[in-house]
């Protein structure tokens, strides 16, 4: 059976980016895969399984870099690939909840990250932030509904300003917000005393380095010269099992045109979607379970997978290759 219309048009818009977000991106694909379990009709079980499988590489394929993709698909595959089933109705039951429970616990998960780091918000704080992350947009929209008083300093995000997004979304809830371009961090630090740095995740790894948009690790170095304190916002399903056996995390490049289209002849470009932040320079990690140093990534992850490390190393899906 062919993949239907509205599951290619969801990994499309991951691929371009329409959708966007780590967290987003892990309940679209989790949707899609909903989609696909729902719209299936020729055919029988075997075949509905490897149909399934086909849509799991499909949406795996569009991005590289975000766990929380993978960590989505496989956990609604992980009941097709674990259970024996009667029928494909039973099965496409079964995928459907799977989806629907991550949907579900992916929208519980932010909400929870905004009170738990909502906590750690003063009145008078002065707030950078780098991106767009509803993790972090749900803290700091916690935060100003309970009273708190502060103000946030919003990268631009070059080169696809998603900081645009985090500037209105929290002008929109009435939060004083400032738009600075990216190579203005330190200046706005030091101008502007900036009290903490609350950024998203893609990916977190064992060793509980930070994979986030382009540009973070340098606004890291510029928190840690001024002893700022550097808080990364993030649910658990960001959290990267194939890391644990020191797979390293594949950065996206994305096309050239992002940054300038037609250059003149000569001039080669480069557009690293991602940087890593190393542990060492980020103070603690906020989640849906609680908060925790960037040294306790892999105790995060054991408990999350529960399996060898070589079993997790196992877990990602394999590229596409249907075109
Ligand atoms: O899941 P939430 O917190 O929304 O976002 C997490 C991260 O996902 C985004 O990636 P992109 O804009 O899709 O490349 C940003 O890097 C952001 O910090």
């Amino acid at each position: 059976m062919v993949v239907p219309e509205e599951v290619r048009r969801i990994a499309e818009d991951i691929q371009t980016m329409k959708i966007r977000g780590a967290g987003r991106i892990a309940r679209a694909a989790a949707r899609a895969l909903m989609i696909a379990a729902q719209e299936y009709k020729s055919g029988g079980l075997d075949e509905f399984l490897d149909y399934m499988e086909q849509v799991a590489r499909l949406l795996v394929s569009t991005r590289p870099t975000a766990v929380s993709l993978p960590n989505a698909v496989n956990y609604v595959m992980k009941v097709l690939r674990e259970n024996k089933f009667q029928d494909i109705e039973e099965a496409r039951k079964a995928v459907i909840e799977a989806a629907q429970g991550f949907i579900e616990y992916s929208e519980q998960a932010v909400k929870r990250i905004g009170e738990i780091g909502a906590r750690l918000i003063k009145t008078g704080d002065r707030i950078l932030t780098h991106c767009n992350s509803s993790a972090v947009e749900s803290i700091l929209v916690t935060a100003w509904r309970s009273g708190k008083r502060f103000h946030v300093y919003a990268t631009e995000t070059r080169p696809r300003f998603q900081g645009y997004i985090t500037a209105r979304n929290l002008a929109k809830a009435g939060i004083p917000v400032t738009l600075v371009p990216d190579s203005a961090v330190l200046q706005v630090i030091e101008a502007k005393r900036i009290t903490r740095v609350i950024v998203g995740a893609d990916t977190v790894t064992a060793n509980g380095a930070v994979i986030n948009k382009i540009g973070t690790s340098q606004i890291a170095l510029a928190a840690r010269l001024h002893r700022i304190p550097f808080i990364v916002a993030t649910e658990t399903y960001k959290f990267s099992p194939y890391t644990v056996v020191g797979q390293p995390v594949e950065i996206e490049e994305r096309p050239p045109e992002e940054v300038l289209e037609n250059p003149p002849p000569g001039i080669r470009i480069r557009n690293p979607a991602f940087d890593a932040t190393p542990p060492e320079y980020i103070d603690m990690i906020v989640t849906e379970r609680g908060i925790i140093p960037p040294k306790s990534a892999a105790l995060v992850l054991w408990e999350m997978f529960r399996r060898s490390p070589v079993e997790m190393s196992q877990l990602r899906v394999e590229e596409d290759t249907t075109g």
